[in-house]
């Protein structure tokens, strides 16, 4: 099971916010949706639920169209929370799920798990406007998986959040994946994306700059990165063959390397120079790769 998206077009008047995307997000998997503000990820997210008509192309559930029938398949966090504030979790809850043709009885069971999951089983008879607003983004994380959906879609769902439940919210994504959901968030943190995906879609302006698996991405690139802590000078390095930059830290410096292999030739142009603290390769980040791929910087 999987969704697709086959060359998907949103335009609003003579404005395109999505331009022909394409891309499959595959059963149990975290698809991360990355983009600046105004690259078309909620716009992408409201043609998935038949919130906003599709302009060209289609959008299809393991074959079939998403429509009025099949809608429960889907939970969704918006971007704009919204809650009843003066509604008790319980009843809040139940309320939704009802929505989503569920029983009370089974609601409240489902709720109790997830409360405890967070570490705020005492919020069953709390109003929500009694609430942090990060325990109140919990509960809307809840409402939006409460009927155990098969396709997740949370957008933005750590904005906001200190690092304890970030972390917490991240753990109950990891666990959801495992019991099969396939969950597709978007995200202006390339580090959440790069800790939580297999694949990935980075959109500029409505079209995809980056886009497939995390793996293959990072691969595909070559270029690595090379820290380097050192006693003694290394500014010679900057005009080694396969070097492409070189950035001076407090502590040594940071080089991007063509390939892995001229970390090589390097460690041995280091030899017998003085102490080397740390020398450690590492795969190209997420925003390396979208500077050179969209030509600035992401955030
Ligand atoms: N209903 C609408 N009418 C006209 N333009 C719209 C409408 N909805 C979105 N847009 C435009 O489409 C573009 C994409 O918006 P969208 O909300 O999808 O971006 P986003 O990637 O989710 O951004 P953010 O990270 O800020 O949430 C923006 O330029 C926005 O102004």
């Amino acid at each position: 099971m999987s969704l697709k998206m086959s060359n998907v077009t949103k335009r609003f008047g003579n404005f395109t916010a999505v331009d022909n995307l394409s891309l499959e997000i595959p059963e149990s998997q975290i698809f991360g949706f990355l983009g600046a503000n105004g690259a078309g990820k909620t716009t992408t997210f409201r043609m998935i639920l038949g919130l906003l008509d599709i302009t060209e192309g289609n959008i299809s559930w393991n074959g079939n169209a998403i429509n009025y029938n099949n809608s429960d398949l889907i939970g969704y966090l918006p971007e704009e929370r919204g809650l009843y504030p003066k509604l008790k979790v319980k009843d809040q809850l139940v309320y939704l799920g009802k929505l989503r043709g569920m029983q009370k009885n089974d609601v409240i069971e489902e709720l109790k798990g997830w409360l405890e999951k967070f570490r705020v089983p005492d919020y069953l008879d709390k109003k929500v406007e009694e609430l942090s607003k990060g325990n109140q983004q919990k509960i809307q994380f809840i409402s939006a998986v409460i009927h155990r959906p098969k396709l997740l879609i949370l957008d933005e769902p750590f904005s906001g959040l200190d690092p304890v439940n970030v972390e917490m919210l991240k753990q109950a994504v990891v666990d959801l994946k495992k019991q099969g959901t396939s969950i597709v968030f978007s995200s202006h943190r390339m580090e959440h994306v790069e800790e939580l995906c297999e694949y990935l879609c980075i959109m500029q302006n409505g079209s995809p700059v980056v886009h497939g698996s995390l793996k293959e991405i990072k691969r595909s690139f070559g270029k690595k990165n090379l820290f380097i802590h050192a006693d003694f000078d290394l500014e010679f390095l900057q005009g080694l063959p396969g070097v492409v930059n070189y950035k001076a830290t407090s502590e040594g410096c940071e080089l991007q390397i063509e390939k892995e292999e001229v970390s090589q030739q390097i460690f041995t142009s280091l030899d017998g120079k003085g102490f080397i603290r740390k020398f450690a390769l590492e795969e190209p980040s997420l925003n390396d790769i979208f500077i050179e791929k969209a030509g600035a910087s992401y955030e």
